[in-house]
């Protein structure tokens, strides 16, 4: 061993206390990094993903041991230790990962993006054991008295713990006997496993798929099988039978025992989605979203985590669930705004679960039939895939789509449907079809103004109208909630009377239908009357059972619902999503009313679309009318290729708010001077604004924005950070950052 260098186990080294193991920890808080925590001795070093208790401050929180080396400015004497490791399975590398990525992407804390993957703390704690009864061994039923025996009857019979009140119930014994025999030593207690089985799956049963329907299963089956990574667009005419196709793609996953993760619009998520689940599979799908009680939530969140759900359908926040093995994640109505979340970290579902897909080596499947121009220029890109169901399943037909040119009919004086809307109406009423009116606008009316004086009812929060609700006799703010009663006297000249409500929301159709078509049963369906899934339900089923002739609504009844005896559509305002500026205004448009047109004819008589429009020749109509859905796309894409627009640009948006609009005009002007580039100008990207925002004034907040137009291949993240870091703003005004805006408002 000469010559090798050797360690005295005597030496200096050994008498100072061995260095203890520290580890970062992410907390779910608006941090920017981990912190150091000290392992306590004698524990093991836990690997990054171990969901922890660390302490700050006062208090003790979940946190995740996460990757990489810890920031090692505190030094070790300072050290906290770890309080605890949680009783819950780690958290995944892809899903580490994915928050890392969501976080650079949109510029919010880490840890931030961490509590949306983290919601329910009391998921992360033991589940609590629960005890049952069952008979103590050696006793002898035959020598109890009769209300001991009863009970001693059933546990002989069904010898699994059963919880007191349950056994009382089922013996037909008071309560008293059961905690008596307790007492006594005849019943002893048991922990009752957790109800923890994995539903059955196979008891469903698939249709026979259309040949189309068919190949294009096969081939998302076969990218399943192999766990081929890569995105395709599944689109297709409404009614093609898309969720047919991409169930056989859950169905694979499932099959191989991995998870499957369905992503819907919030708004989507109804009841009959649900059932159609239920059926192919024969058991309920776990499901995921803003609604759900926090009991729910927390043993949701506990069964995804120990793959006890193999099926998870949600809202946007599914997407950071802890699946410990997925297989597939589905988009369904991808091109939705409503996968955007708006506040907070403002991330686009659709985007990141392509990145949740691609960190995992899964595919990704993208659904609808009005693709967003992001996915089709990604198609084209060669970047996606693409599998395509060109028509309706069966016998069911498009509908026939005509506008009605409301300059050459228009509905009469202080009244909303024109002479041909009502004679289709009476026409599907009388042949014992449905009809519904589409109206994306809640409420009576719009605005209120003063016949006297001109005075428009405005909020004292934002720049908005107040809009009339009849029913609860209110004005309301549908940005800050303000609301106020309907005063009898104009405020401004004191005239009785002269209050005149402008413009129709579904308030206000449903009055009128109901003065024009006497007999008929109208449902009015808005967020004013529908309160959750659940009474959703309750409003489909009626529907179905043909107990209404007449549906009102606005964009709650526009997607995804399967009417058989709905014929007649009529969208009462089409103009309606064309007004103001928005760069994807149009596209939009042509989306939503697509979809509600979708809703007319989808089993076995042939549907009819009526549009009421003010621009019958406009792009939007000429589109929804021939139904050349790829001639709106290619025009809607050359004009966006044109002004280097998204897809074809990228833009991030700032947006300053302030209590007062001087602090917001200063904080909006230090970001202009402090912009990238010479006077914001630079190779490939350009900044615009300050502007005041649309909504200049929302809940009392002054607000400015200012954009960031790029090409894409501009790194706008490190744009945005350098700009961000540079700019002195004042304290009294905030500063949120939106990549990839969607709405601009
Ligand atoms: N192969 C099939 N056999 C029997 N029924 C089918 C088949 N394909 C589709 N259907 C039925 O046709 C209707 C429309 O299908 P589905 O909802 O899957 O279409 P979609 O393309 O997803 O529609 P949308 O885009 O409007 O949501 C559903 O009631 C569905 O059960
Ligand atoms: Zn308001």
């Amino acid at each position: 061993m000469a010559g090798s260098p050797t360690i005295d186990p005597q030496g200096p080294d050994a008498k100072r206390p061995a260095a203890r193991a520290r580890v970062p920890v992410l907390l779910p808080l608006p941090l920017a990094q981990a912190y150091d925590y000290a392992v306590p001795e004698g524990w093991p070093v836990p690997p990054p993903g171990t969901i922890v208790a660390a302490p700050l401050g006062g208090r003790v929180l979940a946190g995740v041991v996460w990757d990489g080396p810890g920031d090692g400015s505190v030094p070790e004497a300072k050290l906290r230790p770890l309080a605890a490791l949680l009783p819950v399975p780690p958290m995944t590398e892809a899903l580490r990962r994915l928050i890392a990525f969501v976080a650079r992407w949109t510029l919010a804390p880490p840890g931030a993006v961490l509590r949306m993957a983290l919601p329910v703390p009391a998921a992360l704690e033991a589940p609590k054991p629960r005890f049952g009864l069952v008979l103590a061994p050696g006793v002898e039923v035959g020598s109890l008295p009769k209300a001991r025996a009863r009970v001693a009857a059933v546990l002989t019979e069904a010898p699994v713990p059963w919880a007191a009140a349950e056994l009382a119930r089922a013996a037909g014994v008071g309560p008293g006997v059961v905690s008596s025999m307790r007492n006594a030593g005849l019943l002893v207690a048991v922990p009752i496993p957790e109800a923890a089985a994995l539903p059955d799956l196979t008891t469903g049963s698939p249709p026979v798929l259309s040949p189309a329907q068919a190949e294009a299963a096969r081939v998302l089956r076969a990218a399943v099988a192999e766990r081929r990574p890569g995105a395709t667009l599944l689109d297709g005419v409404t009614g093609s039978g898309k969720t047919e196709v991409y169930l056989e793609a859950v169905a694979e996953a499932v099959a191989h025992g991995r998870q499957a993760l369905v992503l819907l619009p919030e708004i989507a998520l109804s009841a009959q989605v649900i059932e159609r689940f239920r059926q192919r599979f024969g058991s309920a799908p776990a499901v995921w979203h803003s609604e759900l009680s926090t009991a729910r939530r927390r043993d949701t969140w506990r069964a995804v985590a120990e793959g006890r759900a193999p099926i998870v359908v949600g809202a946007r926040s599914a997407l950071f669930l802890p699946f410990p093995d997925l297989g597939v994640i589905v988009v369904d109505e991808e091109h939705e705004a409503a996968f955007k979340q708006e506040e907070g970290v403002t991330y686009h579902a659709r985007d990141m679960a392509l990145v949740r897909a691609h960190l995992s080596g899964i595919p990704a499947i993208l659904v609808s039939a009005t693709p967003s121009l992001e996915t089709l220029a990604n198609v084209e890109r060669g970047r996606h895939a693409r599998l395509h169901l060109p028509s309706r399943h069966g016998s069911a037909g498009m509908p026939q789509v005509e506008a009605i040119d409301l300059r050459a009919t228009p509905p009469a004086r202080g009244q909303f449907l024109s002479p041909p809307l009502v004679a289709a109406i009476e026409e599907a009423l009388g042949r014992g079809e449905q009809a519904l009116l589409f109206l994306n606008r809640r409420g009576f009316a719009p605005l209120t103004l003063c016949r006297a004086c001109g005075h428009r009812f405005q909020c004292p929060n934002c720049t908005a109208w107040l809009v009339e609700h009849r029913y609860v006799k209110r004005l309301e703010c549908h940005h800050c909630g303000h609301a106020e009663p309907v005063p009898e006297a104009c405020p401004a000249c004191g005239a009785e009377g002269a209050l005149t409500p402008v413009g129709p929301g579904v308030e206000r159709i449903a009055a009128e239908c109901r003065e024009r078509f006497p007999g008929a049963r109208i449902a009015e369906m808005s967020s004013d009357t529908i309160h959750g899934a659940h009474s959703a339900a309750h409003y489909a089923a009626m529907i179905e059972r043909r107990e209404v002739d007449l549906v009102i609504g606005t964009q709650l009844v526009a997607k995804g619902w399967h009417f058989p005896h709905l014929t007649l559509v009529g969208v009462v305002d089409a103009d309606l999503g064309l007004a103001g500026g928005d760069l994807r205004a149009a596209e939009r448009s042509f989306q939503l009313l697509h979809q509600v047109g979708g809703r007319a004819g989808r089993a076995d008589r042939p549907g009819r679309v009526l549009l009421q429009t003010w621009a019958p020749d406009q792009r939007v109509m000429r589109a929804l009318v021939s139904g050349d859905i790829d001639r709106f796309v290619a025009e809607e894409m050359a004009e966006r290729q044109a002004g280097g627009w998204p897809p074809y640009g990228r833009l991030a948006a700032l947006i300053v708010s302030a209590a007062e609009a001087s602090v917001a005009d200063a904080a909006a002007l230090a970001l202009r001077r402090a912009a990238p580039g010479r006077g914001g100008e630079g190779e490939g990207f350009r900044v615009l604004g300050p502007a005041p925002a649309p909504l200049a004034v929302l809940r009392g907040q002054h607000r400015r924005r200012l954009l960031l137009k790029a090409s894409r291949s501009t790194d706008v993240q490190a744009l945005l950070r350098d700009w961000l870091s540079r700019a002195e703003v004042p304290r009294a005004a905030r500063v949120e950052v939106d990549v990839d805006p969607v709405s601009f408002l």
